[in-house]
């Protein structure tokens, strides 16, 4: 990879009102820096025809690299924006970590007021968007695939919190975060990006910190963010991904509603194995399904201490560690620790099997006043005022 150690900036010069290019150094090292000019010609202009996704950071366009690379190119909203040094800075930390089962960012753009992240495109799109999605998708989830799909989160999460120096918290650990190669391989996306935001872009930032039904409740509610945090979401997708359906679904009926109250209510009924996927058609090993679920629920347990560390989980998930049964306790949910107001929309997106999704807007000192409205995308995105911690 091309080694840079320089950004060219435009200053003006003071004495002749004209601008000119310094050099400044910013020890970008093993970053490839693109020009904007690179980047409008991959994306045919940022076409909307290349538009594949719109995130809570801007637009990602599928583009083609001079080298013939295929790569997702993403734009970063001018609220999101930040001073070059900073951006620098980050990116610096997320193109130093690499791991199979992560999204590798190729390099960045930060040329003018242009913030732009430049990623390996990845042709299976999320599981937000396949396996959770509408039904348009042609992969076939079978339970090796599915297997392989959990064991592979767990293992890049587990390098973000255990083997990076210092260690990462995604703070976003969900189903449109995960997404697929061609041999449905998952990468972890967006780890890392909390950081390229203003501490004072509290929309934004809160945006990247969590999304209801992964929220962990100590994190939603008092704050806290630890490794925990990201534990918890992981939890909740395994569950969503051995049954096949998102953490909230208000179509069905009630008591069904919220994945993981149901998750626990059949395993305090010892039926678990209901809940794996029926469009399995039963080809599934029951011990193995019920196993992966009931790490679920390890994880996504109240207390943050009782939660495994995920090196464990991927212990557990591949049978190299045993689970204590005794060790599960009740799941943390949101909504046993506050009174939200959730109002139904009438315009949920009706083709996505995920038909409930809310726009939380609370502060964390005023949570009497919380309040939860629903929206009309398939992700919830909270707005609070959390103790930003930009610390990795
Ligand atoms: N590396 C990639 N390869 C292929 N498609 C990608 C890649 N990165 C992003 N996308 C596409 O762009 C969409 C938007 O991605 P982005 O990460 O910005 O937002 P999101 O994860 O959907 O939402 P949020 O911002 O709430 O996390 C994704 O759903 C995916 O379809």
């Amino acid at each position: 990879m091309t080694c840079f150690s320089f950004l060219f900036r435009r200053r003006l010069d003071s004495s002749t009102n004209q601008p000119f290019e310094v050099e400044e150094e910013f020890g970008i090292h093993n970053v490839k820096l693109y020009t904007y000019k690179e980047l409008r010609s991959a994306t045919e202009d940022f076409s909307l025809a290349n538009k594949i996704g719109e995130g809570g950071f801007g637009s990602v366009y599928k583009g083609q690299l001079k080298n013939g690379n295929l790569a997702a190119i993403k734009v970063l909203s001018a609220e999101s924006r930040q001073g070059v040094k900073e951006f620098v800075t980050e990116i610096k930390v997320i193109s130093e970590v690499e791991h199979e089962n992560l999204v590798k960012l190729y390099g960045c753009c930060v040329e003018d007021n242009h913030r732009i992240l430049v990623y390996n495109y990845l042709e299976n799109n999320s599981l937000s968007q396949t396996l959770l999605g509408s039904g348009h998708s042609n992969i076939q989830f079978n339970w090796k695939t599915r297997s392989k799909i959990c064991i592979g989160i767990a293992r890049g999460l587990a390098f973000l919190h255990e083997e990076v120096k210092p260690y990462i918290v995604h703070r976003d650990i969900k189903a449109s975060n995960i997404l697929l190669d061609k041999d449905l391989t998952p990468k972890i996306s967006d780890f890392g990006l909390a950081k390229l935001i203003p501490a004072n872009m509290t929309h934004v930032s809160t945006r990247v910190a969590g999304t209801i039904g992964y929220l962990a409740p100590e994190y939603a509610i008092r704050g806290q963010l630890t490794r925990k945090a990201d534990i918890y979401g992981f939890g909740v997708l395994l569950i969503e991904i051995v049954s096949g359906r998102c953490n909230t679904n208000t179509q069905l009926p009630v008591g069904e509603q919220y994945l993981l109250e149901q998750t626990w209510d059949l395993y305090e009924r010892r039926a678990l194995v209901g809940l794996v996927d029926i469009s399995l058609n039963g080809d599934f090993d029951p011990e193995e399904a019920c196993r992966f679920l009931k790490i679920g629920l390890l994880c996504t347990q109240d207390t943050p201490k009782l939660r495994p560390s995920m090196s464990s989980v991927v212990k557990m998930l591949t049978g190299q560690k045993v689970i204590d049964e005794k060790k599960i306790t009740k799941p943390g949910l949101i909504s046993d620790f506050m009174d939200l107001k959730v109002r139904s929309s009438e315009k949920t997106k009706s083709e996505s099997k995920c038909t409930s999704s809310y726009n939380a807007t609370f502060s964390s000192d005023n949570l009497d006043n919380s309040t939860l409205s629903s929206g009309t995308s398939t992700s919830a995105t909270m707005t609070f005022n959390p103790p930003y911690d930009r610390s990795v």
